[in-house]
């Protein structure tokens, strides 16, 4: 079962700068930063009640931001859902025919378990499913 929006991850080109920017915003200053090598990305977390805005900056051109920041611009990448267990949402979801861009939970941001579902089957939404280790 999904269990709330967890965060929603926007593409930035320059995170010292959307730093400044969110904190102005939102009024609350980024409480993390954490570079995730395996993605390529640097992130940037902002609580906002129960939910997060991750920003991404690429680390290098092969990462997923960079292509996307090529294509696509800055903005919405992917929103995150929380899970409690991940291993069961991943078969519940094949079985209902989603497809997984990794079906091995990968280490993401912020102490979580993360999977990815392609947007070409979710509307043009890239759906990141994450739980927390404990
Ligand atoms: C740290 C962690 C965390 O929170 O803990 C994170 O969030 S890491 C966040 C960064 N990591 C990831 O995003 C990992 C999962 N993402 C990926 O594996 C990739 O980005 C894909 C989603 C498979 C796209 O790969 P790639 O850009 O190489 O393929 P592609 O250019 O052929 O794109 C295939 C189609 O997907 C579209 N597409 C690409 N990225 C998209 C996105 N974020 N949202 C919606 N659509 C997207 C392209 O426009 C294209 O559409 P057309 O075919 O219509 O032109
Ligand atoms: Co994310």
């Amino acid at each position: 079962m999904v269990n709330k929006i967890e965060h929603i991850g926007i593409a930035v080109k320059n995170i010292e700068d959307a730093n400044i920017l969110f904190e102005k915003m939102l009024g609350v200053p980024s409480y993390k930063m954490e570079a995730v090598e395996s993605e390529g990305v640097l992130t940037s977390f902002f609580q906002t009640g129960n939910n997060k805005i991750e920003l991404l900056v690429a680390t290098n051109p092969e990462s997923p931001i960079a292509k996307f920041l090529e294509k696509k611009g800055e903005g919405i990448h992917h929103i995150a859902f929380d899970v409690d267990d991940i291993e069961s949402e991943i078969s519940r979801l094949k079985k209902e025919g989603f497809v997984l861009i990794n079906e091995v939970p990968k280490k993401g941001a912020d102490n979580k378990l993360v999977v990815f579902l392609h947007p070409k089957n979710t509307n043009g939404v890239l759906v990141e499913l994450c739980q927390e280790i404990k």
